[in-house]
Parts: C-alpha cells; sequence; structure tokens
C-alpha cells in the first residue's frame, strides 16, 4: 500500500513497518469519541452456544418468557423462529432472514447446512464457508483496503508452527471444501479454504453482548486494520451486530490507534504466549517491554500495599518481597489460568470457589492479579444465573472495589460502565430481600451513586445514541422516579463524578471497601491450602 486510504472521518490506514498495515488518527480523537462505525460488519454470526439463542443476522438474543437475569433485562422480548430450509438458524423476523439470505450468503450455506443435519457444523466451519462465498462476491467489488484477499493469513508461520491447529486447519479445509459440493453452486478447494480458515484466526474479532458476554464471531476488513497492543488507546463495542470502535483516551493526531486482542487481565508471559502462536508476533507494548502493568503487582505481607513485580521490597513499608514463596504464588496463578481456559473446564460453582481461595491463601496476590478477576466475575455470573444475588453482590462488590479502578483505569471504559450497571442491577435484587452480610450499607444511596456513574459516563463509554445508553439511562429514570428524585437534577449534580466522586456518598464507598475486605478476608481464610 503506497498512500494513506481514509477509514473514517478521524482514521486512516497506512503501512507501518514490521506489523504490516495499521491505523491512525488523522486528527486528534477527543478522550471517550467515536473513530469508527461499522453499521453492517462483512460477517456477524452467533457461535456454537448461540446458534440457537441468538438471531443469525441481528444478533438479537432470544428472551422467550423467561425473566430474572440482569443481562436480559437489557433487551426487549424477542421470538425466534428456525429457517425452515436448514433449521440450523433462527431469525427474529423477516427483514433478518432476507437480508442474511440475500446478502450475507445463506442461500449458499442454507443447502449445506441442510444436506448436515442433524449434524451442526461448528462455528469456524460456518465461518469458513460464509467467507468463501462473500470472497467471490468480492471479486466484482473489492474495497480499498482490499477486501478479504488482503486479510493477513500467517499461512506460512501457521504451516511451520504445525501441531493440532495445524493438523485441525488442514482437517477443517477439506471437509468445508467437501460440504461446499452440497451448495450446487461454487464449490471450493481445501487450499483456499485453509487459507480463509488462517486468515479468520488472525482477523476475526469476538462478538459480544452488551454486557460483554461472548455471543459469536465477527470479521470485516475495517475492523481488523487495527493492530494490538497490551495498553492499547481504543476499544471494541458491539450494539447488536453493529459495531464501534471507542477512544480510551486522547488520541493525537498521526498515532497509531491500537486495540487489545486479547484478554487485558493476562499476565505478560501469557499475553506474549498468546500473541506469538495466534498472530504471529513479539509484543513491544510499553507493558511488554518496560515495566509490569498494576494488575500484575504483588501484595507486601505486612502492609498490604503493592509491590510492582520487579521490585524486591515493599515501596510503602520496606518489607521484604519473599522471592521463592512469590514464584510458588505467580506459577499457581499461571497454572490455574491454564486449567481455566482448557476445553471442557470445570467452571462449577464448587471448583470456581476452591481456585480462588488457593489463589488468596497465597497472601501475595491481591485481586487485580489474573486470574482473580475472572473467577469472581464467573462466580457472580454464575450466581446471578442461580437466583443468589447476595453471593452475586459479594464478588461484584470486591470487582468494583478492588479491580476495575486498576485494570480498567478510565473510569469510561465500557466494560467498567457495563459491569458497575450490573453492580447496580444486582443490588436492586439484593435490596428487595433481607440482605445480610452487608452492614449498614445503604443499598438506596449506593444504587443512586452507581446508576449516576453509569449515567455520567455512558455517552463517552458507548455514545449517547447506543441501545446500552438508552437503556442505563431508562432503567435509572425508573429508579429514581420510585424513589421520587427528580433524576435529572441529581444526574446532573453527580455527572461525571462517579460513586467516589459524590461527597454525600463517602460514607457508603467506605462501607463498600469494609464489605469487600471481610469477604477477601473470609475467602482467604476458610482455604483448605
Ligand atoms: C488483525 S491484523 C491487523 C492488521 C495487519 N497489521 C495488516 O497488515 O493487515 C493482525 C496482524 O497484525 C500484526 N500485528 C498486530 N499488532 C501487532 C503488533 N503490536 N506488533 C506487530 N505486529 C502486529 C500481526 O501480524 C497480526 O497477526
Amino acid at each position: 500500500m503506497s498512500s494513506p486510504i481514509p477509514l473514517s472521518d478521524t482514521a486512516y490506514v497506512k503501512d507501518c513497518g514490521f506489523a504490516g498495515r495499521g491505523a491512525f488518527a488523522s486528527a486528534l480523537i477527543p478522550a471517550g469519541a467515536e473513530i469508527l462505525s461499522i453499521l453492517d460488519p462483512l460477517i456477524c454470526v452467533p457461535d456454537d452456544a448461540h446458534l440457537d439463542s441468538c438471531c443469525h443476522y441481528c444478533m438479537m438474543e432470544d428472551t422467550g418468557e423467561a425473566g430474572g437475569s440482569v443481562n436480559q433485562a437489557y433487551k426487549p422480548p424477542t421470538k425466534l423462529s428456525y429457517c425452515l430450509g436448514c433449521k440450523v438458524v433462527k431469525y427474529c423476523g423477516k427483514a433478518c432472514q432476507t437480508n442474511d439470505w440475500k446478502r450475507k450468503g445463506h442461500s449458499y450455506e442454507c443447502p449445506i447446512y441442510r444436506a448436515q443435519y442433524p449434524k451442526i457444523l461448528p462455528t469456524t466451519a460456518r465461518m469458513t464457508l460464509r467467507m468463501a462465498k462473500l470472497f467471490l462476491a468480492e471479486t466484482i467489488s473489492a474495497n480499498k483496503i482490499g477486501g478479504i484477499g488482503a486479510l493477513k493469513t500467517h499461512i506460512t508461520e501457521f504451516e511451520k508452527a504445525g501441531g493440532e491447529r495445524w493438523e485441525f486447519g488442514n482437517l477443517l479445509a477439506k471437509a468445508t471444501a467437501e460440504f461446499s459440493k452440497s451448495s450446487k453452486k461454487e464449490n471450493f478447494e481445501p487450499e483456499f479454504m485453509r487459507d480463509l480458515y488462517c486468515k479468520l484466526l488472525v482477523n476475526s474479532i469476538t462478538a459480544t453482548t452488551q454486557s460483554f458476554d461472548p455471543i459469536g464471531i465477527a470479521v470485516d476488513y475495517h475492523a481488523a486494520m487495527f493492530n494490538h497492543s497490551c495498553s492499547p488507546n481504543a476499544v471494541m463495542v458491539f450494539d447488536g451486530r453493529q459495531l464501534f470502535l471507542r477512544s480510551l483516551k486522547e488520541i493525537p493526531k498521526d498515532t497509531e490507534i491500537t486495540i487489545s486482542y486479547i484478554d487485558i487481565f493476562m499476565t505478560r508471559k501469557e499475553r506474549k504466549e498468546e500473541l506469538s502462536t495466534r498472530y504471529f508476533f513479539d509484543c513491544m507494548c510499553p507493558y511488554c517491554s518496560a515495566e509490569a502493568r498494576p494488575s500484575e503487582y504483588s501484595l507486601c505481607q505486612k502492609c498490604k500495599k503493592v509491590i510492582p513485580l520487579s521490585s524486591n521490597a515493599c515501596p510503602t513499608c520496606g518489607e521484604t518481597v519473599p522471592e521463592e514463596q512469590l514464584l510458588d504464588a505467580t506459577t499457581l496463578a499461571v497454572s490455574v489460568s491454564s486449567a481455566r481456559r482448557k476445553k471442557n473446564a470445570d467452571k462449577s460453582i464448587p471448583v470456581m470457589l476452591e481456585s480462588l481461595r488457593s489463589l488468596y491463601a497465597t497472601r501475595l496476590l491481591p485481586s487485580s492479579y489474573h486470574p482473580i478477576p475472572q473467577i469472581h466475575q464467573d462466580l457472580a455470573t454464575a450466581y446471578i444465573d442461580a437466583g443468589d444475588w447476595t453471593a452475586a453482590l459479594k464478588h461484584l462488590v470486591t470487582l468494583y472495589v478492588r479491580v476495575y479502578p486498576v485494570v480498567y483505569a478510565t473510569p469510561y471504559h465500557p466494560i467498567r460502565v457495563v459491569r458497575t450497571f450490573t453492580l447496580a442491577m444486582v443490588l436492586i435484587q439484593v435490596a428487595v430481600g433481607a440482605p445480610e452480610g452487608f452492614g449498614e450499607l445503604d443499598f438506596t444511596k449506593v444504587l443512586y451513586g452507581l446508576l449516576v456513574e453509569v449515567c455520567g459516563n455512558v455517552n463517552k463509554s458507548h455514545g449517547e445514541g447506543s441501545g446500552f445508553a438508552k437503556m442505563a439511562r431508562k432503567k435509572t429514570e425508573e429508579v429514581m422516579v420510585d424513589a421520587g428524585i427528580d433524576s435529572n437534577r441529581e444526574v446532573e449534580k453527580w455527572m461525571g463524578k462517579g460513586l467516589r466522586g459524590i461527597p454525600e456518598l463517602e460514607d457508603e464507598v467506605g462501607k463498600l471497601v469494609q464489605i469487600a475486605e471481610k469477604f477477601v478476608a473470609e475467602l482467604t481464610a476458610v482455604s483448605k491450602s
């Protein structure tokens, strides 16, 4: 590529050396601004687990008659119906079905899926077939970025790395080439399918719900132009099948715009491993080449303050770091994390609790140390699903107090805002019972504070007109009306402050900190280790 290509009003694509192409700011981008909106991504489909519960075009979830889940409270009721041709994919209405059939290639896939039924092809096979079909259409009107044909494959590196993934790629390529015969339209060669499978691995994005739960996979050549950083200045946010890129800080003109390809909680070693095995590069971002990120600090056994991993002594009280114990603790964290990432890992509540306790029992790992945050998060979700709001609340309060400010330092980070909203919703559920274990906490005050924090940040995190912003504002208004409060006045008064910045709520913040402290102390004390 010789000259820069505009990507949006504020971003352009150009060659950037060893990383290939990258996206850059064409003007100063303010913090919390929309950089790019992709209203019609090339591909966005539900993954295996959500094929039955999500519209195959707009990604709307089937809420059915069920109630009780905080995530379902985000959505209007939707009923999905099967495509009568294949009985594999579902739609929320005629418009979505027609769009998927005519524009996204379901007319091609439908006979293939029908021929395989009742076997259902896995997500990677469905995506590869769809990509192949769309690739053919693209040769007529390839876009300026270069379309699917110009996406990185890393096929030489894949082949050189060999192993199970390469074998799987070959197998999948052969199978999809064979399946393509039942379309009676275009048949594809295995090499072509293998190439597309490799493009998929390198360029796909996990599609999520508004609450950032994985729901599907998306590929789009505009979205694929963003390179990775473990300290990104932008983040992708889904609203149904629409995809938005938003800034996490001010981005000066001609600065590269980066996103994180991986779970940002991971330790440096794990990040490096994942980036080199899946994306074939050695990350040189500030967190990988210099100082460790704050979530990787350890805990001082004496004063309980954090210590950078590079340091031998606590910067607050001078206590020496017990090196061998610290090594044992960080090794345990890596092994718990890799066990959790295995296919079919046991993520039942007792197993997750035991893992959490073993990590806290080291007394050296703070709540923000990977994988403690995810275990808290998964336990909160499991308790919400089980209707145990009180147990869920304790995990969410711990995350709110001890993890989000460290891991999502930007108050308008979309994940932090969504999780704060979830905490508020769970708080409502707990408040209606007779909550025990929360001391003198004034649930009503905390609830207002949390909702005001969400409303104060949502324009920057998600954008004023986003589905999440509308829903959060509506919910806040309902809660305030119930309590006889003028929501506009309160929100305005506290706007942008967040729970921690509202002087009237200082005492309640202190109580939340104590609840989290007591809870972590309990988890640490009852460990079998
Ligand atoms: C989704 S693509 C990003 C766009 C890509 N640079 C291109 O030229 O098409 C992902 C690939 O970009 C490269 N890449 C992304 N982030 C990088 C980084 N921080 N350092 C080096 N290469 C990077 C890697 O080759 C990776 O597999």
